[in-house]
């Protein structure tokens, strides 16, 4: 059977082309940039085996000059330029890419590697250009030609003059509209900034007149405008460049000028990997935190180049959640953009990319850690709580590859640990990994939760952050140790018993009592192991304590998770007695002390009493 090739309607098809492929209009500015960039490239690659050729670097260039007056805008090169028959191949059938055939043709062999490949770029000049004329004369020949278009209409080649080698490219701006301004396209400051955008890494110079102001000859204070050409783009990026030849400035330099932030940055990464994927990378760690950081608005997301060419301002899919706070940039030549450059096609290379920078910024972290450990906990105090979050986060995914980058406040020394040196220093009869939690250090030490632990000289972990409980919750142990809240459940540490059967039968009584007179507020009422001086304190049984209630309950979508809560008596202490004997004697003393007692513990886990005036009322009823 014969086989028929697809047809196109080639008007549909390129109108579909200016108008649907690319969100913004600025970037016809980079695909005519990157097209004269290819041009040069493709003589040095020529005269890679063409032995009459020499490529010397410094004399090509590329120039954008504005004429508002005429409302035009050209892009000319010193490139390879185009015959006749390469303007109507290339210019003249859509989706003929001429930079992807000398691609095959010339297998790269140094790096360098031409951006064009889909051959639809050139198109994207329509968007703000009614009509385009290139006038191009290709090396070796002596014949320039022009090609003249206004879009969907169809074009026009014929002879021209040109009196060098390269191509022009003059696109006569579109008026503006009532929705939609063209006359940025022609004003210098804003093409300045498009290319420094898109283009700053383009390997040659990007030219532009530039007015500038200069002291006018003879007069020390009169100025004249002076028009100079300048070039616009840096060229070199600074991830090519060898990492030896460039110092600290060099990258905080770079830092600033990519608007990263405003701080210093506490540590950059320069990768330059080859294997599976192959990239190149400045990464920072920030060391002060961005105002809107832990809130919606703020957007994650290193800068995307493929080849030197801009992307994606914030590629979201190279940073996990837990690295957020990492500014920086990759470029990569293993990329597969789709059409408009503005995405990935699949995004198999970007991934393993991602994998490859979390384990990268992973081990910098370590070694912050292990070896400027000042620096670490400056960083730490910004962006630790995301890290926890990480651990957390995906029902503990990442946990193992987390866990050692946290720290948390001890009552040792009063600083900030490992769960490491936690776990290298506790006594050999120490059981478990102990915690307390509050909303401040000089809060928790003064918890009467944590009296048996530290008299028993266990260290403490401070547990001052919403998420710290959660965190640790999906961690469940470290190092086989578990971690154990000091108020609740059993603490796993000996006390002494000094009760007979029979004082424990009539405490109990007591405690059933008590019980009884806060039902629905506490589940039990029990003899306290973990109090020493403080006669009253709230324990809890089960997985949620009383802190994650707090939290859980101050979220949007509460969830009325409840703690199960315990009211726990020092029976060594003084006030045990008096209920003791009011129990004997006087039921109604006793139901004033148990509630007493009951909102004393409340106070001391910051959580409200429901009724203060009677709380006060109290107070008064045992003065008087
Ligand atoms: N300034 C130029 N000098 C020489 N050849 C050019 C120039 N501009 C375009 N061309 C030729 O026209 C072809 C089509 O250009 P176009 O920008 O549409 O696509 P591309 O650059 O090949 O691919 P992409 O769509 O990925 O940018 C190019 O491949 C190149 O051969």
């Amino acid at each position: 059977m014969e086989k028929k090739q697809f047809k196109a309607e080639s008007k549909r098809l390129l109108e579909m082309m200016i108008n649907s492929i690319y969100t913004q209009k600025e970037i016809f500015l980079r695909e005519l940039i990157s097209n004269a960039s290819d041009a040069i490239d493709k003589i040095y690659y020529k005269a890679l085996t063409d032995s009459t050729l020499v490529f010397d670097k410094d004399s090509y260039s590329i120039k954008v000059t504005a004429d508002k007056e005429h409302r035009t805008l050209t892009i000319r090169d010193t490139g390879i330029g185009m015959t006749a028959e390469e303007l109507e191949n290339n210019l003249g059938v859509i989706a003929k890419s001429g930079s992807l055939a000398f691609k095959k043709e010339h297998a790269s062999q140094d790096g360098h590697d031409l951006i064009g490949q889909f051959g639809v770029g050139f198109y994207s000049a329509f968007m703000v250009a009614d009509e385009v004329t290139v006038t191009s004369r290709a090396l070796g020949s002596t014949q320039a030609y022009k090609w003249e278009s206004t879009g969907t209409e169809g074009y026009s080649i014929e002879p021209c003059e040109k009196a060098d080698v390269g191509t022009e490219i003059t696109l006569k701006i579109k008026e503006n509209t009532e929705d939609e301004s063209y006359d940025e396209f022609l004003e210098p400051y804003r093409l300045k900034s498009i290319i420094k955008k898109y283009s700053d890494f383009i390997r040659y110079p990007i030219n532009m007149d530039v007015t500038t102001n200069r002291p006018k000859e003879g007069s020390e204070t009169e100025l004249e405008p002076h028009q100079e050409e300048q070039t616009i783009n840096s060229m070199v990026p600074i991830w090519r460049k060898n990492k030896n030849e460039l110092t600290a400035e060099d990258y905080e330099k770079f830092y600033a000028e990519k608007h990263y932030g405003f701080d210093k940055p506490i540590k950059h990464l320069h990768l330059s990997v080859e294997g599976a994927v192959t990239y190149q990378a400045i990464l920072f760690i920030p060391e002060t935190i961005p105002f809107d950081y832990y809130s919606k608005e703020f957007e994650k997301g290193l800068e995307l180049y493929a080849n030197g060419v801009l992307i994606m301002e914030k590629c979201s899919d190279l940073l996990p959640d837990h690295f957020s706070f990492v500014k920086g940039m990759v470029d990569s030549e293993s990329l597969s953009l789709n059409i408009s450059r503005e995405m990935l096609q699949h995004d198999r290379q970007l991934k393993l990319i991602a994998k490859n920078i979390a384990g990268k910024i992973k081990s910098q972290l370590q070694s912050l850690l292990k070896d400027e450990r000042e620096k670490y906990e400056k960083f730490y105090t910004s962006f630790g709580r995301q890290l926890k979050y990480g651990v957390y986060h995906e029902f503990g995914a990442q946990k193992e590859a987390l866990q050692d980058l946290l720290l948390f406040h001890s009552s040792q020394e009063g600083q900030l640990v490992t769960l490491d040196e936690y776990v290298s220093r506790m006594p050999e009869d120490q059981k478990y990994i102990y915690y307390a939690t509050g909303e401040s250090i000089e809060r928790i030490e003064k918890l009467p939760q944590t009296e048996l632990v530290t008299d028993k000289g266990y260290e403490l972990l401070y547990f001052t952050d919403d998420i710290d409980e959660f965190a640790i919750k999906m961690l469940m142990t470290y190092k086989d140790k578990e971690f154990k809240n000091v108020s609740s459940g059993d603490l796993g540490i000996e006390t002494q018993e000094n009760q007979t059967d029979q004082e424990k039968q009539e405490n109990q009584e007591l405690f059933d009592y008590m019980k009884a007179q806060l039902a629905g507020k506490v589940s039990n009422v029990r003899a306290s192991q973990r109090l020493k001086k403080h006669p009253v304190c709230l324990s809890t049984d089960g997985e949620v304590t009383i802190e994650m209630e707090k939290i859980l309950s101050a979220m949007p979508n509460n969830s009325h998770v409840k703690a199960n809560k315990v009211l726990e008596i020092n029976p060594q202490h003084e006030v045990f007695h008096s209920l003791k004997a009011a129990f004997e004697n006087d039921k109604d003393k006793l139901n004033l002390y148990t509630t007493l007692l009951y909102h004393q513990a409340l106070l001391i886990e910051g959580l409200p009493i429901q009724d203060p005036v009677e709380f006060t009322n109290d107070i008064c009823k045992i003065m008087v």
